[in-house]
C-alpha cells in the first residue's frame, strides 16, 4: 500500500473512530461531515495523489508526513537529503510535509527540465520568509511582469563598466581585512568567517547604497546587529519546518524580535534613499552643499542605488532591490571566500600555484589595487574559486513552484508542487565528476573539461531565467579579496581540519563548515606591510 493511501485511510480511520464513540448525535453529524469533506478534498486531489504515489520517497507518518525526519535532526536537512539522494540512486524523490509533497531533483537532465523551462519562473514557498526585508524585490518576486521590468532596469548596473568602478572599494576593504589579520592574528589560527563577513558587509553596503557602515572597524552599530538578528531568525525558520508556517511563527517570541529588527533595518535603508533623492534633486537644481550629514561614500560615487535612483523605481521598489542586493551579495560571497581559504590551507600544492601566479602578475608589490586586466589574468585563482563553489555552493539548494506539469525521467510532477533543485549533490555526481567527486581539483575547470560537461552539471549561480544577477560582481570581488590576502600571507589549516574529509557542512543561512573555518595566516617571507609598501 503506498504512503498516500496510508495517509488517506488514516485520516478517514481517525474520524470514523470518533464517529463510533457513544456520544450524542451531533458528534456523529460532525464526524460524518468531516469524513465527507476530507473525501471530497482527496477526490479533487486524486490526480495529485496518484502522481505522488508513483514517486519514490521515505515512509511517512499519518498527517505529518516526513516532518518528523526533519524535526528530529533540525541541523541536518542537507545530510538528510544527501542520504535520500544516495538511497534513491539520484532519481527524483518526494518528501511529504503535512498534506503537500515536494520533489527533489539533482541529475543534470532533471535540473534542466525545471531551470531550463521559462514557465517555471516562480520560486517555492520557503522564499516567503525573505520578504520581510526583500519585499517584492527580484529575488523573491512572484509576478513575472514586475520581475522582468525590475531585472531589465537593474541589469545595466551589473555591467563590467560599472563593476570596474568598484575595484577600488573591493581592494580597500580587502586591505583593511589583511591589515587586521597581520596586526591581530599573524601566525595564529583564526576562524576567518566572521572577519570576512564584516569585510563583505562593508563592501556590499558601499557598492549597493554608497554608504560606509564601517563594520570592520566596529562601526555599523544597530544596522549590522539588526541585520544579523533577522538573518539568524530566517535560518531558524528554515531549519525548523514548522516555523515556516506563519501562524505557528506568530506564536513564538521570535516573531516580535524579528519584526522590530527588520523594521529598523528597513528604516535605515529608507533614510539613505531619502537623503540620496534629496541630494540628486539639489544637484539638479545646483543647490547642493556638502554637509556632515551627507551619506555618500566619497570613493564609490556610483553605487547600485545611485544608478537605480533615476530608473523611475518607486521608493519601496528601491528599498526592496537595495536590500535584495545587500542580502544576496553579502553572506554568499563571505561563505565562498571562507571555503576558498580553507581549501587553499588544506591543499599546499594548489596554494603554491596560486602564489606563483600572483607573483608573476604582481611581483613583490602587495599594496597596489589590482586592475581589471590583472584580475582577469588570474586564471588559476579563478579555477580555485570555481572548484570551491562546486564542492561548497553557498546556496546548496534552490526551489521552484511548478506552474505546469513537467516530466522528469519516468515521473510526472504536477503543477503546484515545489521542486527542490539540489545543487550540492549535482556538483558531486560521480557520473560527471569521476569516482572521487568530493576531492578538490581546480583542473576540473580547465576549458576542455568544461566544454565536455552537461550545461546543467555546474550552476552555483543557478541557471536560466532567474540566475544570479551578481555573478560577475561576486567573481571579481572574490578574486580581489583572495589575491589581496594571498599576496601577503601563506595559509595552513587551523584546528579542526587536517584534510578535506574532515569538513562537515551545515546549513546556516548559507552553507557553512560545522567546525568553523580555522586557518593560520603567516606573512609570506616575513614580509611586513612596511616592507611591501
Ligand atoms: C558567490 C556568491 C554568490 C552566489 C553563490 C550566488 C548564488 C545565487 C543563486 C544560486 C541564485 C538563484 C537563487 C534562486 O534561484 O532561487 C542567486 C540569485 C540572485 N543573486 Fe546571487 N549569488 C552570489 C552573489 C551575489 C551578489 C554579489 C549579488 C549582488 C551584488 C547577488 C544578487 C542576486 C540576486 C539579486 C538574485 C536574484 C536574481 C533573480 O531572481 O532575478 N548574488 N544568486
Amino acid at each position: 500500500m503506498d504512503h498516500t493511501t496510508c495517509l488517506f485511510e488514516h485520516l478517514l480511520g481517525l474520524t470514523l473512530s470518533t464517529a463510533h464513540a457513544p456520544t450524542s448525535s451531533w458528534l456523529t453529524v460532525l464526524a460524518t461531515s468531516a469524513v465527507l469533506l476530507i473525501s471530497c478534498w482527496q477526490w479533487r486531489r486524486r490526480r495529485y495523489l496518484q502522481l505522488a504515489s508513483k514517486l519514490p520517497g521515505p515512509p511517512t507518518y499519518p498527517i505529518i508526513g516526513n516532518a518528523m525526519m526533519f524535526a528530529t535532526r533540525p541541523d541536518e536537512p542537507l545530510q538528510i537529503c544527501s542520504e535520500l539522494t544516495e538511497r534513491y540512486n539520484r532519481n527524483p524523490f518526494k518528501i511529504w510535509i503535512f498534506f503537500e509533497f515536494s520533489v527533489v531533483v539533482m541529475k543534470p537532465d532533471d535540473v534542466e527540465m525545471v531551470l531550463g523551462d521559462t514557465k517555471q519562473f516562480r520560486k517555492s514557498i520557503q522564499y516567503e520568509n525573505f520578504r520581510s526585508l526583500m519585499g517584492g524585490g527580484i529575488f523573491t518576486s512572484t509576478h513575472f511582469g514586475q520581475w522582468r521590468h525590475s531585472r531589465k532596469l537593474m541589469t545595466p548596473a551589473f555591467h563590467f563598466t560599472i563593476l570596474k568602478g568598484f575595484l577600488g572599494v573591493f581592494f580597500e576593504e580587502a586591505s583593511i581585512l589583511a591589515d587586521k589579520i597581520e596586526r591581530d592574528y599573524n601566525g595564529e589560527s583564526v576562524n576567518c568567517l566572521p572577519l570576512i563577513g564584516l569585510c563583505t558587509l562593508d563592501t556590499i553596503c558601499r557598492t549597493a547604497m554608497g554608504v560606509s557602515v564601517n563594520a570592520q572597524n566596529g562601526g555599523g552599530g544597530d544596522f549590522v546587529r539588526d541585520l544579523e538578528t533577522v538573518l539568524q531568525i530566517w535560518q531558524n525558520r528554515m531549519a525548523k519546518v514548522w516555523l515556516s508556517i506563519p501562524f505557528i511563527f506568530a506564536l513564538t517570541s521570535m516573531k516580535s524580535v524579528h519584526d522590530v529588527a527588520a523594521k529598523k533595518v528597513l528604516g535605515f535603508t529608507d533614510k539613505v534613499i531619502q537623503k540620496k533623492r534629496l541630494r540628486l534633486k539639489q544637484e539638479k537644481s545646483q543647490t547642493f552643499v556638502e554637509s556632515s550629514d551627507d551619506v555618500s561614500d566619497k570613493h564609490c560615487k556610483m553605487a547600485f542605488l545611485d544608478l537605480m535612483l533615476e530608473s523611475g523605481m518607486s521608493d519601496i521598489q528601491l528599498r526592496d532591490e537595495t536590500m535584495t542586493i545587500i542580502i544576496g551579495g553579502q553572506e554568499t560571497t563571505s561563505t565562498e571566500l571562507s571555503f576558498a581559504l580553507l581549501m587553499l590551507a588544506l591543499h599546499p600544492n594548489v596554494q603554491e600555484k596560486v602564489h606563483e601566479e600572483l607573483d608573476a602578475v604582481f611581483g613583490e608589490d602587495c599594496r597596489t589595487a589590482p586592475s581589471l586586466f590583472e584580475l582577469n589574468s588570474l586564471e588559476y585563482l579563478e579555477r580555485v574559486i570555481k572548484e570551491t563553489m562546486r564542492l561548497y555552493p553557498a546556496l546548496p539548494a534552490i526551489g521552484r513552484r511548478l506552474q505546469e506539469n513537467i516530466h522528469v525521467g519516468q515521473y510526472e510532477i504536477p503543477a503546484g508542487v515545489d521542486v527542490g533543485i539540489f545543487i550540492y549533490e549535482t556538483h558531486r555526481d560521480p557520473a560527471t565528476w569521476g569516482l572521487q567527486p568530493h576531492l578538490f581539483d581546480p583542473d576540473n575547470f580547465l576549458s576542455d573539461k568544461c566544454r565536455q560537461r552537461h550545461p546543467y552539471s555546474y550552476f552555483p549561480f543557478s541557471a536560466g531565467l532567474r540566475n544570479c544577477i551578481g555573478q560577475k560582481y561576486a567573481l571579481l570581488q572574490m578574486k580581489s579579496v583572495l589575491s589581496t590576502l594571498l599576496r601577503r600571507f601563506t595559509l595552513s589549516p587551523g584546528p579542526g581540519h587536517r584534510c578535506i574529509e574532515d569538513i562537515e557542512v551545515v546549513m546556516n543561512t548559507t552553507l557553512k563548515s560545522k567546525k568553523g573555518f580555522n586557518v593560520v595566516f603567516e606573512l609570506r617571507n616575513n614580509n611586513s606591510v612596511q616592507s611591501c609598501a
